[in-house]
Protein backbone atom coordinates (compact mmCIF):
# COMPACT_ATOMS: atom_id res chain seq x y z
CA UNK A 1 0.00 0.00 0.00
CA UNK A 2 0.91 3.37 -0.68
CA UNK A 3 -0.15 7.33 0.33
CA UNK A 4 -1.14 9.84 -1.97
CA UNK A 5 -1.42 13.18 0.02
CA UNK A 6 -2.55 16.39 -1.81
CA UNK A 7 -2.45 19.74 -0.20
CA UNK A 8 -3.61 22.87 -1.26
CA UNK A 9 -0.64 25.67 -0.51
CA UNK A 10 -1.28 27.82 2.11
CA UNK A 11 -3.31 31.29 2.20
CA UNK A 12 -1.12 33.50 -0.39
CA UNK A 13 -1.31 37.27 0.11
CA UNK A 14 -3.90 37.48 -3.60
CA UNK A 15 -6.12 34.68 -1.77
CA UNK A 16 -5.68 37.21 1.73
CA UNK A 17 -6.73 40.20 -0.37
CA UNK A 18 -9.47 38.12 -2.51
CA UNK A 19 -7.60 38.71 -5.79
CA UNK A 20 -7.91 36.37 -8.59
CA UNK A 21 -4.54 34.75 -9.14
CA UNK A 22 -4.26 31.86 -11.36
CA UNK A 23 -0.23 31.72 -12.83
CA UNK A 24 0.50 35.12 -11.22
CA UNK A 25 3.58 34.12 -9.05
CA UNK A 26 2.36 35.24 -5.57
CA UNK A 27 4.03 34.04 -2.66
CA UNK A 28 2.39 32.88 0.54
CA UNK A 29 0.82 35.14 3.58
CA UNK A 30 1.92 34.93 7.05
CA UNK A 31 -1.33 33.01 7.79
CA UNK A 32 -0.67 30.96 4.67
CA UNK A 33 3.00 30.30 5.97
CA UNK A 34 1.49 28.95 9.40
CA UNK A 35 -0.89 26.89 7.83
CA UNK A 36 1.77 24.82 6.12
CA UNK A 37 3.73 24.27 9.10
CA UNK A 38 0.85 23.07 10.62
CA UNK A 39 0.21 20.48 7.84
CA UNK A 40 3.80 19.93 7.99
CA UNK A 41 2.82 18.88 12.10
CA UNK A 42 0.31 16.73 11.00
CA UNK A 43 2.21 15.23 8.81
CA UNK A 44 5.45 14.86 10.49
CA UNK A 45 5.83 11.12 11.33
CA UNK A 46 4.35 10.33 7.44
CA UNK A 47 7.20 8.99 5.09
CA UNK A 48 7.50 10.96 1.98
CA UNK A 49 9.70 9.14 -1.15
CA UNK A 50 8.87 11.35 -4.05
CA UNK A 51 7.45 14.90 -4.06
CA UNK A 52 5.42 16.67 -6.76
CA UNK A 53 4.73 20.72 -6.70
CA UNK A 54 3.50 23.06 -9.45
CA UNK A 55 5.91 25.85 -10.44
CA UNK A 56 4.28 28.36 -8.73
CA UNK A 57 6.10 29.69 -5.34
CA UNK A 58 2.67 29.15 -3.01
CA UNK A 59 3.03 25.54 -3.92
CA UNK A 60 7.00 25.11 -3.46
CA UNK A 61 6.72 26.99 -0.21
CA UNK A 62 3.93 24.82 1.35
CA UNK A 63 5.82 21.37 0.40
CA UNK A 64 9.11 22.91 1.63
CA UNK A 65 7.08 24.68 5.04
CA UNK A 66 5.49 21.02 5.60
CA UNK A 67 8.85 18.80 4.89
CA UNK A 68 10.95 21.39 7.41
CA UNK A 69 9.08 19.61 10.26
CA UNK A 70 9.39 16.35 8.55
CA UNK A 71 11.07 13.57 10.76
CA UNK A 72 12.29 11.26 7.56
CA UNK A 73 14.26 13.66 5.59
CA UNK A 74 14.89 16.44 3.60
CA UNK A 75 13.18 17.85 0.85
CA UNK A 76 16.10 18.54 -2.39
CA UNK A 77 14.38 19.75 -5.50
CA UNK A 78 15.64 18.01 -8.17
CA UNK A 79 16.09 20.09 -11.69
CA UNK A 80 15.73 18.04 -14.88
CA UNK A 81 17.83 19.61 -17.22
CA UNK A 82 21.51 21.97 -17.32
CA UNK A 83 23.97 22.37 -14.73
CA UNK A 84 21.60 22.49 -11.64
CA UNK A 85 21.30 18.94 -11.68
CA UNK A 86 25.65 18.28 -11.77
CA UNK A 87 26.00 20.99 -8.61
CA UNK A 88 23.00 19.44 -7.11
CA UNK A 89 24.33 15.79 -7.58
CA UNK A 90 24.19 13.78 -3.88
CA UNK A 91 26.68 10.63 -3.92
CA UNK A 92 26.20 7.87 -2.07
CA UNK A 93 25.05 7.44 1.59
CA UNK A 94 24.84 11.02 1.81
CA UNK A 95 21.89 10.80 -0.88
CA UNK A 96 19.41 8.26 1.65
CA UNK A 97 17.60 10.75 3.29
CA UNK A 98 17.06 13.57 0.33
CA UNK A 99 13.50 13.14 -0.69
CA UNK A 100 13.05 14.18 -4.78
CA UNK A 101 11.16 17.09 -5.69
CA UNK A 102 9.72 17.33 -8.71
CA UNK A 103 8.28 21.01 -10.22
CA UNK A 104 5.59 20.75 -12.87
CA UNK A 105 3.84 23.45 -14.81
CA UNK A 106 0.61 20.46 -15.20
CA UNK A 107 0.09 21.26 -11.70
CA UNK A 108 -0.20 24.88 -12.07
CA UNK A 109 -3.43 26.83 -10.90
CA UNK A 110 -5.92 27.20 -13.66
CA UNK A 111 -4.88 29.76 -15.97
CA UNK A 112 -7.50 32.62 -14.92
CA UNK A 113 -7.19 34.76 -18.52
CA UNK A 114 -8.02 38.36 -17.86
CA UNK A 115 -9.50 37.82 -14.45
CA UNK A 116 -6.36 37.50 -13.10
CA UNK A 117 -5.48 40.90 -11.36
CA UNK A 118 -9.34 41.50 -10.46
CA UNK A 119 -10.72 42.05 -6.64
CA UNK A 120 -13.45 38.77 -6.75
CA UNK A 121 -15.85 41.18 -5.18
CA UNK A 122 -15.62 43.85 -8.26
CA UNK A 123 -15.57 41.02 -10.63
CA UNK A 124 -19.46 40.19 -9.29
CA UNK A 125 -20.42 43.95 -9.39
CA UNK A 126 -19.41 43.99 -12.90
CA UNK A 127 -20.90 40.63 -14.25
CA UNK A 128 -23.00 39.54 -11.52
CA UNK A 129 -23.07 36.74 -9.12
CA UNK A 130 -23.90 33.90 -11.12
CA UNK A 131 -21.66 34.36 -13.94
CA UNK A 132 -18.43 34.68 -11.58
CA UNK A 133 -19.39 31.29 -10.03
CA UNK A 134 -20.07 29.74 -13.39
CA UNK A 135 -16.63 31.19 -14.23
CA UNK A 136 -15.02 29.81 -10.74
CA UNK A 137 -16.71 26.90 -10.42
CA UNK A 138 -18.13 24.69 -13.48
CA UNK A 139 -16.77 22.27 -14.83
CA UNK A 140 -16.61 23.49 -19.14
CA UNK A 141 -17.25 27.95 -18.88
CA UNK A 142 -14.35 29.08 -19.24
CA UNK A 143 -13.69 32.80 -17.75
CA UNK A 144 -12.54 35.16 -20.69
CA UNK A 145 -9.52 34.24 -22.19
CA UNK A 146 -8.48 31.46 -19.15
CA UNK A 147 -9.13 28.04 -18.68
CA UNK A 148 -12.12 25.89 -18.01
CA UNK A 149 -11.53 23.20 -15.25
CA UNK A 150 -12.14 20.89 -17.98
CA UNK A 151 -9.32 22.88 -19.80
CA UNK A 152 -6.66 22.60 -16.78
CA UNK A 153 -7.77 18.75 -16.32
CA UNK A 154 -6.19 18.30 -19.99
CA UNK A 155 -3.06 18.30 -18.41
CA UNK A 156 -3.41 17.82 -14.70
CA UNK A 157 -4.72 14.42 -15.29
CA UNK A 158 -1.91 13.27 -17.97
CA UNK A 159 0.26 14.19 -15.55
CA UNK A 160 -1.24 12.54 -12.61
CA UNK A 161 -1.65 9.35 -14.92
CA UNK A 162 2.07 9.18 -16.45
CA UNK A 163 4.16 10.45 -13.75
CA UNK A 164 2.56 10.26 -9.82
CA UNK A 165 0.25 6.90 -10.67
CA UNK A 166 3.41 5.10 -11.29
CA UNK A 167 5.33 6.23 -8.33
CA UNK A 168 2.26 4.75 -6.36
CA UNK A 169 2.37 1.32 -8.39
CA UNK A 170 6.15 1.34 -7.27
CA UNK A 171 4.67 1.35 -3.57
CA UNK A 172 5.62 5.07 -2.82
CA UNK A 173 4.49 7.77 -1.05
CA UNK A 174 3.84 10.56 -2.65
CA UNK A 175 3.02 14.18 -1.60
CA UNK A 176 1.61 16.71 -3.98
CA UNK A 177 1.50 20.77 -3.31
CA UNK A 178 -0.62 22.28 -6.04
CA UNK A 179 -3.68 24.42 -6.10
CA UNK A 180 -7.48 25.03 -5.34
CA UNK A 181 -8.57 24.29 -8.96
CA UNK A 182 -5.67 22.25 -9.97
CA UNK A 183 -6.93 20.13 -7.10
CA UNK A 184 -10.21 20.18 -7.65
CA UNK A 185 -9.58 18.86 -11.46
CA UNK A 186 -7.77 15.70 -9.72
CA UNK A 187 -9.62 14.83 -7.12
CA UNK A 188 -12.60 15.04 -9.70
CA UNK A 189 -11.19 12.48 -11.65
CA UNK A 190 -10.11 10.33 -8.67
CA UNK A 191 -13.33 10.24 -7.66
CA UNK A 192 -15.31 10.04 -10.29
CA UNK A 193 -17.55 13.41 -9.66
CA UNK A 194 -20.19 14.92 -11.79
CA UNK A 195 -20.34 18.03 -13.23
CA UNK A 196 -22.98 19.19 -10.74
CA UNK A 197 -21.16 17.48 -7.59
CA UNK A 198 -17.50 19.43 -9.12
CA UNK A 199 -19.43 23.20 -8.71
CA UNK A 200 -19.43 22.25 -4.81
CA UNK A 201 -16.47 21.00 -4.33
CA UNK A 202 -14.04 23.67 -2.55
CA UNK A 203 -9.78 22.37 -1.05
CA UNK A 204 -9.64 24.72 1.59
CA UNK A 205 -6.23 26.14 2.14
CA UNK A 206 -3.21 24.02 3.69
CA UNK A 207 -5.39 20.74 5.13
CA UNK A 208 -3.60 17.28 3.41
CA UNK A 209 -6.44 15.33 1.98
CA UNK A 210 -4.98 11.51 2.08
CA UNK A 211 -5.86 8.95 -0.25
CA UNK A 212 -4.30 5.22 -0.02
CA UNK A 213 -3.22 2.91 -3.06
CA UNK A 214 -4.47 0.22 -2.63
CA UNK A 215 -4.91 -2.39 -5.53
CA UNK A 216 -4.61 -0.21 -8.47
CA UNK A 217 -7.38 1.86 -6.64
CA UNK A 218 -7.59 5.37 -4.29
CA UNK A 219 -9.24 5.01 -1.55
CA UNK A 220 -10.01 8.44 0.60
CA UNK A 221 -8.98 8.37 4.33
CA UNK A 222 -10.18 12.29 3.68
CA UNK A 223 -8.62 15.13 5.31
CA UNK A 224 -6.07 15.22 8.08
CA UNK A 225 -6.98 17.64 10.74
CA UNK A 226 -5.89 17.97 14.43
CA UNK A 227 -9.25 16.24 15.33
CA UNK A 228 -8.23 13.55 13.35
CA UNK A 229 -9.87 12.46 9.64
CA UNK A 230 -12.53 13.97 8.36
CA UNK A 231 -14.13 12.40 5.57
CA UNK A 232 -15.92 14.45 4.61
CA UNK A 233 -15.31 16.34 0.60
CA UNK A 234 -18.50 18.34 -0.59
CA UNK A 235 -20.74 20.17 1.89
O1 LIG B 1 -7.55 33.00 -7.65
C1 LIG B 1 -7.35 31.83 -7.99
O2 LIG B 1 -6.47 31.48 -8.79
C2 LIG B 1 -8.25 30.74 -7.43
C3 LIG B 1 -7.70 30.13 -6.20
O3 LIG B 1 -7.58 30.99 -5.13
O4 LIG B 1 -9.49 31.33 -7.19
P1 LIG B 1 -10.89 30.58 -7.05
O5 LIG B 1 -11.22 30.69 -5.58
O6 LIG B 1 -11.81 31.32 -7.91
O7 LIG B 1 -10.73 29.16 -7.45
Amino acid sequence: MALLVLVRHGESLWNRLNIFTGWVDIPLSENGIREALKAGDLLKDYKFDVIFTSELVRAIQTAMLIMSRNKHGVAKIEHENGKMKEWGTVYGEHGRNYIPVYKAWQLNERYYGKLQGWNKDYARKVYGDEQVLLWRRSYDIAPPGGESLKDTAKRTIPYLKERIIPELEKGKNVLVSAHGNSLRSVVMHIENLTKEEVLRLNIPTGIPLIYEYKNRKLIRKGYLTERGFINKLIE
